[in-house]
């Protein structure tokens, strides 16, 4: 292995890069598709970028992996900075989705090979990567076979490989599992959870799926005209709108009666015996509510706690049914 790759594969097992974006623009022609981006993106996570299609996901993408230019702000990645670095910055990314690398004439060990002769490993350096590679990701059986017999989930897996060949420690990952079907995108799930618990890698992932930022991201960001509209946790951003709240079941009608007489803005079934009052979702309000009922001397028989979904925020912030959006 040159010492240049060995270099930077000790450098990428010890820091974890992050990623740092201010203002960043775009247009295409009179089409402003960037309207001022900011990221602060902490090194060693998961972070989504959520939004409609036509927001401008893949163009933030292609922007911060040197594949087209800004029209204006700055960005830095593990430091580097993208417009006066931009080889440094090539050099600790990697890209895999809508603009997959995979050739379709070649078989799995081929490709992977491909790889390793483009970042300059020696043919007996490359071969013990693929294997490596082929091993973790469950394809060592399918390794000779052509490409084109595989199916969808085994291409997004070899194609994710492929970039791992050369050591990213920034994996932008477009839609990585838009088309799979649900046991492929939960295997997918599971190697991007496994790139940034076991390798340390730093994760920018965009998605139609808002499942999939809940269970995957750390933080999620979401893009709405140009504009990032709405950031933070899954959690901050269903706290950020409306209809969350507290049920409570209670034993009888006489119990039901009493506690809502105890609650000011509440809805309630009569025939399943509950009532449901608004929550912000936060601990104090839930302490709230358990001491006016210690105080009523009431038992709730059960107390659940509901929380909204990203497809509530997403639609409240968007005005965009991301629904009807993946559907057509
Ligand atoms: N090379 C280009 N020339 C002209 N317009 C472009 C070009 N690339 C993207 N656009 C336009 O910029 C806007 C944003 O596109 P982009 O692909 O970044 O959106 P996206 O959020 O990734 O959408 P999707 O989820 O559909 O992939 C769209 O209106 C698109 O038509």
């Amino acid at each position: 292995m040159p010492t240049t790759q060995l270099k930077r594969n000790a450098t990428a097992a010890l820091a974890p890069a992050s990623i740092h974006a201010t203002n960043l623009t775009k247009s295409y022609g009179d089409k402003q598709v960037l309207r001022g981006i900011d990221l602060a993106i902490p090194a060693g996570s998961v972070f989504a970028l959520l939004g409609p299609n036509g927001a401008g996901k893949t163009t933030t993408v292609e922007i911060l992996s040197t594949l087209i230019a800004a029209d204006a702000g700055t960005a830095q990645l593990a430091g580097c900075d993208l417009d006066r670095e931009a080889d440094a910055v090539r050099k600790i990314i990697g890209v895999t989705g809508q603009f997959a690398a995979v050739d379709n004439l070649l078989n799995a060990e081929e490709n992977l090979m491909l790889m390793a002769d483009l970042h300059h490993l020696s043919r007996r350096e490359g071969r013990r990567r693929a294997a490596e590679l082929l091993a973790r990701f469950d394809l060592t059986e399918a390794a000779r076979k052509p490409v084109t017999t595989y199916s969808g989930g085994m291409r997004r897996k070899l194609d994710l490989a492929m970039t791992l060949v050369g050591d990213p420690r920034i994996i932008f990952l477009d839609e990585p599992t838009t088309g799979l079907d649900p046991r492929s995108r939960r295997t997918m799930w599971e190697i991007i959870r496994s790139l940034v618990a076991d390798d340390g890698v730093t994760i920018f992932l965009t998605t139609q799926y808002l499942e999939e930022a809940d269970r995957l991201a750390d933080r999620i960001a979401v893009l709405d005209g140009g504009r990032l509209i709405a950031e933070g946790t899954a959690e901050e951003l269903k706290r950020l709108i409306p209809g969350g709240h507290i049920s409570l079941k209670f034993a009888d009608a006489a119990a039901l009666e009493l506690a809502a007489a105890h609650f000011a803005a509440t809805s309630r079934n009569d025939e399943e015996l509950t009532l449901q009052i608004p929550s912000d979702g936060t601990v104090p309000t839930l302490r709230a509510v358990l001491d006016i009922l210690d105080s009523a001397g009431i038992t709730p028989e059960a107390l659940s706690q509901h929380t909204p979904d990203l497809d509530d925020v997403f639609l409240t912030l968007t005005g965009t049914d991301k629904q009807q959006e993946i559907s057509r």
